[in-house]
């Protein structure tokens, strides 16, 4: 269970709002959030709806103008905020890197507030560049602008997570990089995650960046009003309103595949003799499964450990899970068939 979200609320926004000074109208309206320890947890919607108003107010970088919000079971919304802000990692689309400072200053920057000291600030550097995948031989020593941009996004989330703080907070942290590096970042970043478990709240304003990186999604619409929050496979299935159904678009049906898992499909093992098959894992998706049987020419798939099943039993099970509001799938994701949180 190291590598799935707990059940225990680590970050709660209660009635929390804001309005900015000389705005007749509220950027977030009152707002109820709870996200779980270990969850990733996108904010999705339209422009101006108040996704980084409600990140920036976790950090207390925008202050709230009234409600209270819960740290791992601590009222943050006083105190000192920059004593809140070393405990939250933070990562934005300018990445924000100092340039006069080396790659190795610059992810020293908390823990030497912090009062570490040199070596262990040295030993971690290294290990958090090897955890983003970049050779602390190479890159310590190097300035911010002797790196690509996707190497400079992993300096920020290396940064973020220097002094292994249990929340993270991402601003369309990919927002600003080519599709291809973006893919590739993306991927690395769940695998990561899978590794650290951080609680992590990620803005963006790609439905399908959410969907592919989230525990659950919290679909904002116009003025901040929280149309849906749940899993991926749940918004999918089931739309909360039209609202949601709009904003995710055409193709539900076809992306739920990407989504959905073979070994979570609950189907009866049958008997593929003579059928050309594929061998797949029980975690594989259905839509890797279906490329894999097509690239073959097979129609049916041996689960490992799991037994076998023609093409015709998936779809069929897949359309199931549609109808059935994800039952076998969508339990296993974090917080599926959640109610939706109104705000
Ligand atoms: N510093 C500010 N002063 C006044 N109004 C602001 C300020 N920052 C944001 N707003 C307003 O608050 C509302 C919410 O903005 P916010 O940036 O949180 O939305 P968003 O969903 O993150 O948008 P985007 O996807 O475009 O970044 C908008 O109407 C915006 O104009």
């Amino acid at each position: 269970m190291s590598n799935t979200p707990t059940t225990k609320p680590m970050i709660r926004l209660e009635n929390v709002t804001k309005r900015y000074d000389g705005s007749d109208t509220l950027a977030v309206a009152p707002l109820n959030l709870e996200i779980k320890e270990g969850e990733f947890v996108c904010l999705v919607g339209p422009s101006g709806c108040g996704k980084t108003t409600t990140l920036r107010m976790i950090n207390r970088l925008v202050e709230p103008t009234s409600g209270t919000i819960w740290i791992d079971g601590k009222d943050v919304t006083h105190g000192d905020p920059n004593e809140l802000r070393r405990h939250i990692g933070y990562v934005i689309q300018q990445v924000g890197l100092l340039p006069h400072m080396t790659i190795e200053q610059n992810i020293g920057l908390v823990p030497g507030m912090l009062g570490w000291d040199k070596k262990r600030i040295a030993d971690r550097v290294t290990e958090l560049l090897d955890l983003v995948g970049l050779d602390p031989k190479v890159f310590r020593k190097r300035y911010p602008k002797q790196l690509s941009g996707g190497q400079q996004q992993r300096i920020g989330v290396a940064r973020a997570l220097a002094a292994d703080p249990p929340v993270m907070l991402m601003d369309e942290p990919f927002g600003a990089i080519d599709p291809i590096t973006r893919d590739r970042l993306q991927e690395e970043f769940l695998q990561l995650q899978e590794r650290i478990r951080k609680t992590i709240v990620f803005v963006t304003h790609d439905i399908d960046e959410a969907l592919r990186l989230a525990d659950r999604v919290a679909i904002f619409a116009e003025g901040s009003r929280l149309a849906q929050f749940a899993s991926p496979l749940e918004i999918l299935s089931n739309p909360a309103d039209d609202f949601v159904r709009t904003f995710i678009g055409e193709g539900a049906a076809v992306r739920r595949l990407n989504l959905l898992k073979v070994g979570e499909l609950g189907i009866a093992p049958s008997d593929i003799t003579g059928v050309p098959f594929v061998d797949v894992e029980s975690t594989t998706t259905v839509s890797a499964a279906l490329e894999r049987m097509l690239n073959a020419g097979a129609s049916a798939v041996r689960v490992r450990g799991g037994g076998s099943f023609t093409v015709q039993q998936m779809l069929l099970a897949t359309t199931a899970e549609t109808d059935g509001a994800g039952a076998g799938a969508g339990a296993s994701a974090a917080g599926a068939g959640e109610a939706v949180a109104a705000s």
